[in-house]
């Protein structure tokens, strides 16, 4: 499988076959199921374009209060187990005896994107985020460890996963658009993405 990097961002072309994708679609609906997708508003009080549910122990959230992770969805309920066929991507990949606590899922729409930011609410550091992309592609960008230096951009495709660890774990991203109509896999189009994360 080809590995590509992007700023130290590891990206594992195709580390999904169609049917894992196919399979780790219905499991991410059973998520949603019990844990609908909600809009996160900013602190600023700017509601995002991007859709968000999470598993896991954790989940991350943004409101009035600011960005961080907590225990229950807003609605009160706790959130569900991070289904297994997602923690074997984080094992295929990073090998790493400890397991990501929280699993953030995100949906674009055709003109939802993510502005460029650094994930840093969790406790930890030296614990990658592991990042994968089914659906409509998305144009990703990466730059360094500090806001307004150089950046690269590259296609995010169904099925790939990105490793964000080591130096680059703080590296800046965004997502700037999504190619609509670019994919099949979700019928009524546009990207999901699932991020695993050491959040404690
Ligand atoms: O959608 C993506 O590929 C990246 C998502 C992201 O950076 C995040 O959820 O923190
Ligand atoms: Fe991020």
């Amino acid at each position: 499988m080809t590995i590509l990097r992007l700023r130290g961002f590891e990206i594992h072309k195709s580390h999904l076959t169609l049917s894992a994708q196919r399979t780790l679609l219905d499991t991410v609906r059973g998520v949603v199921k019990q844990a609908p997708f909600f809009r996160p508003v900013m602190p600023g009080g700017q509601q995002m374009s991007v859709r968000m549910t999470s598993a896991g122990d954790y989940g991350w959230l943004s409101d009035a209060q600011g960005y961080r992770y907590a225990e229950v969805h807003p609605n009160g309920s706790p959130w569900p187990a991070i289904p297994s066929d997602v923690l074997t991507i984080w094992n295929d990949l990073t090998g790493l005896e400890r397991q990501p606590d929280s699993c953030l899922i995100n949906y674009y729409a055709s003109d939802a994107k993510m502005g460029l930011h650094q994930d840093r609410n969790e406790t930890d550091f030296r614990w990658p985020v592991v990042s994968i992309s089914l659906g409509d592609e998305g144009l990703l960008r990466v730059g360094g460890q500090k806001r307004g230096g150089k950046t690269d951009s590259l296609w995010l495709q169904s099925g790939d996963v990105v490793v964000m660890g080591g130096e680059a774990r703080l590296n800046y991203h965004g997502i700037d658009r999504i190619r609509a109509g670019s994919s099949t896999l979700l019928p009524k189009g546009g990207r999901i993405n699932i991020t695993l994360r050491v959040a404690t």
